[in-house]
């Protein structure tokens, strides 16, 4: 793996400054854009329980009359916070300040045929935002399905319609692993995202007002199923293959086992049958910061100022999950942005600067319910008999009461989970025996994961992961092609890269064009 280092230099756009920022700072820019407002109580910025926190001791220092043992400290990062929330708030005054999602031209498939949800909820219509590059053949027989990870477009590859480099840039086109010469590859945004797919920031036909979190619980599996809805449409009867990575690799697998007879082959790289705790533990965390921002206003935000300081601190520790700390050790080591300058408590380290970076580069981009509804998706992702049987349960009995003439009532919060009020206590059993517990993956997957993973045994699967990966672990894919193998499949392909092949961790399915793309070219051919 290439190291690279970043120099001081490189960070001139983080604009970190140590200077106090009292009298030209975001408190004066408050003061001067809007004189007459008694701002502590209608700025959002200084709703945001930070601003008075830190701007408190930095006021005392200049007014009393005694002198303070210490100066104040400055915080560039909150007044960078606070300055946005300002400009934002400005511009609601004209505009309207929430930011247009969308990364270009897409095309639109619009459903008008209702969408029945896993969890009860339901879609009058829909719409999903797709590209496609390269040919479909007279069969149809070329085309390739390619999920994306949580927050991804359509975007996948430039098109004549928009040029901007998509994510998948290199693995798309003549003569690359996904080969337009002789497949028909098509990317959607899935629903529940905000770019051009129906989501939370859509309009609610019923009432003509954006849904907001009266969005509908989502799983993996109702994203697929308006996948195909789409390939109905185009009139698609069998994909060539299945294709996708980390969250699109969760896809993957649940598009074979939804449609085992419409999907020939099957490639899930960085992906899983089933999530587990810890994967969940991160996302929680992200969408516990994401909600703890007033700013999110439980979800009823647009025209508003959006969560964005939430959603910067949500894809910080995002950044933390996707790559690895092997990587940042040879990468920033334990350099700091400006070594001639005392400790900061904002962004100091080089590793800080750029997990503010990742964040700063994502927080205005992605619609914030969008990524609760994606995110707990992921979190609700078991392709386990036991839950695929639970939600085919639901489903026929809310087909049921359809059919019976009675609406279900969806008026009724239906996401009223409240803590038990008997305490946690540990289940029996649940202890950990570090002699005799075997390493996950590597042990005989659960019987309910094989039986649920049993509609694939016909189908080619190409199972890739990364062992620098830390939430999506190697593991996991072991345990995906350990079940597959176990449920007869006998065109199980596992390839795992080590740390030696790349030490990008999660993010290796975005940058390791020679060892993903090359093991999917060979398995697709
Ligand atoms: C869970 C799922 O389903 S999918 C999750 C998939 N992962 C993601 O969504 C994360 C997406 N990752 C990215 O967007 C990455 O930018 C990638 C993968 C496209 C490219 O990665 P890399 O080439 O290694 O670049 P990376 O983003 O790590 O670093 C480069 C950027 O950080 C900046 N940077 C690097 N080091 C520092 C630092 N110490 N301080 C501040 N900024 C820094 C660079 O200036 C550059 O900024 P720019 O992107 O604005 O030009």
């Amino acid at each position: 793996m290439k190291a690279r280092v970043y120099s001081v230099v490189a960070l001139r756009r983080v604009s970190i400054s140590l200077q106090p920022t009292l009298s030209t700072g975001p408190s004066a820019f408050l003061r001067r854009i809007q004189p007459s407002r008694p701002s502590s109580l209608t700025t959002p910025a200084l709703r945001y329980g930070v601003r008075s926190l830190h701007s408190q001791p930095a006021r005392r220092a200049s007014t009393s009359p005694a002198e303070a043992s210490n100066p104040a400290m400055a915080f560039p990062c909150l007044d960078a916070l606070e300055t946005r929330s300002a400009k934002l708030e400005a511009k609601s005054l004209s505009t309207g300040p929430e930011p247009t999602y969308t990364t270009g031209a897409t095309e639109i498939f619009h459903c008008n045929d209702p969408l029945s949800l896993d969890w009860g909820g339901v879609l009058p219509e829909f719409e999903i935002a797709y590209e496609t590059w390269g040919r479909v053949n007279a069969d149809r027989s070329n085309v390739i399905l390619l999920h994306t990870g949580l927050s991804a477009s359509s975007h996948a590859h430039s098109t004549e319609s928009n040029p901007q480099p998509g994510w998948w840039e290199k693995f798309i086109g003549p003569g690359a692993c996904l080969d337009t010469d002789k497949y028909f590859v098509i990317c959607t945004n899935v629903i529940g995202g905000c770019f051009g797919s129906t989501g939370p920031s859509s309009v609610d036909p019923a009432d003509g007002q954006k849904y907001a979190t009266r969005f509908p619980v989502l799983t993996m599996e109702d994203m697929v199923r308006a996948q195909f809805r789409l390939l109905n449409h185009l009139g698609v009867e069998k994909l060539y293959a299945s294709v996708g990575s980390s969250m699109g690799g969760m896809q993957s697998l649940a598009a074979g086992v939804l449609f085992p007879s419409r999907v020939s082959r099957i490639v899930s790289i960085s992906g899983c049958a089933r999530s587990h705790p810890y994967s969940i533990a991160m996302r929680h965390t992200q969408r516990q910061v994401l909600m703890m921002d007033p700013n999110w206003n439980r979800g009823f935000y647009y025209g508003r100022v959006p969560p964005h300081a939430g959603m910067k601190l949500a894809r910080e520790i995002a950044t933390v999950t996707y790559r690895s700390g092997p990587e940042w050790e040879q990468r920033f080591g334990r350099r700091r942005a400006d070594p001639t300058k005392p400790p900061a408590l904002c962004p100091d380290f080089l590793i800080e600067t750029y997990l503010d970076h990742a964040g700063e580069k994502f927080c205005l981009t992605y619609d914030p319910n969008s990524l609760l509804y994606v995110s707990k998706a992921m979190d609700l992702f078991d392709l386990g008999h036991e839950n695929q049987q639970a939600a085919a349960e639901r489903r026929a009995e809310r087909e049921q009461l359809i059919q019976s003439g009675s609406s279900p009532n969806t008026n009724d919060p239906y996401c009223s989970l409240t803590l038990p009020e008997l305490p946690y206590s540990e289940q029996p059993g649940a202890s950990i025996d570090d002699s005799s517990t075997p390493v996950p993956g590597d042990s005989r997957p659960p019987e309910d994961l094989i039986m649920g993973l049993s509609p694939l045994r016909d189908v080619p699967t190409l199972v890739m992961g990364v062992a620098s990966d830390i939430l999506f672990p190697a593991w996991q894919q072991r345990e995906v092609a350990n079940a597959l193998r176990l449920t007869g499949n006998r065109n199980v392909t596992h390839v795992e890269l080590s740390e030696e092949q790349s030490l990008f961790g999660h993010d290796t399915f975005l940058l390791d064009l020679k060892n993903v793309g090359g093991n999917i070219k060979n398995f697709l051919r």
